[in-house]
């Protein structure tokens, strides 16, 4: 009932001329899929991706968005813009947007609706830094902050968003949280979802996973059943371990 999406996030990785290589690539490669792929490069990569992509069953999409509809934001990309080059998604509220560029609830619910308006579905990210999970808070700060971030947001269908829990412990360190923790933190995220937007709702929402994902250990994660995919980081950016992550969601 929901499809699997395997979302690679790049970061900040790749030029446009290595990204147009990678796609062709990727292209060639493709395996039939059951499960959805998007990949979600830096802004100036999104044209190639629309060129090299667009046929395929490959989406693609955003690292971020502006809040703003329009007007004097010197170095923002509105989604409008996005939209044009044909994002079907754009991560909001990844755990770098808020540390290194604090961002709040607030604006990372902001930045979600202008991605509804343009029909671009939000991939929101949510997830606890080490030391809160050492407390043992890690679900009333997850909660706090997914509430918060969906503060105003509404989709008009549940396939309109993507939520990713991602603790801040696990992006890039090698150590995933167990299928049994995404599990449980997932079940805790889709009962807020469900008091929030109702129970049918919340049931067609994906909840991804972010954090050291990796060919192996990713079959056991998306074996947990609220688990409904991955935002990827390193391992997608390699396109044999991407392609391996793609085998595994069928
Ligand atoms: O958005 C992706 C996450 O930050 C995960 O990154 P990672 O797979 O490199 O740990």
């Amino acid at each position: 009932m929901r499809r699997v999406l395997v979302a690679g996030n790049w970061k900040m990785h790749k030029t446009p001329s290595e990204a147009r290589v990678w796609f062709a690539e990727l292209r060639r490669l493709l395996p039939p899929l059951q499960s959805e792929a998007a990949v979600l490069p830096a802004f100036p990569i999104l044209p190639a991706a629309k060129e090299v992509l667009a046929e395929t069953q490959v989406g693609y999409g955003a690292q971020d968005v502006s809040a703003h509809k329009e007007g004097a934001y010197t170095g923002e990309v509105s989604a409008r813009m996005l939209a044009d080059l044909g994002c079907r998604y754009a991560i909001v509220g990844h755990s770098e947007r808020r540390r290194y560029h604090g961002e709040t609830d607030a604006l990372v619910a902001e930045k979600a609706k202008r991605l509804l308006e343009e029909g671009i579905t939000p991939i929101l990210c949510v997830g606890e830094p080490l030391e809160v999970r050492e407390r043992g808070e890690a679900v009333p700060y997850t909660l706090r902050q997914l509430l918060g971030s969906l503060e105003g947001v509404e989709p008009n269908a549940p396939e309109r968003l993507v939520i990713a829990y991602e603790p801040v412990w696990a992006i890039g360190t090698g150590k995933n949280a167990t299928p049994e923790d995404a599990e449980a933190m997932h079940q805790e995220i889709r009962k807020a979802l469900a008091e929030r937007y109702g129970e049918a709702f919340a049931s067609r929402v994906r909840v991804l996973y972010g954090g050291s994902v990796n060919p192996k250990n990713f079959a056991d994660l998306l074996s947990m059943p609220n688990v409904d995919g991955g935002l990827v980081g390193g391992a997608s950016l390699e396109l044999e371990s991407f392609l391996a992550l793609l085998r595994i969601a069928g």
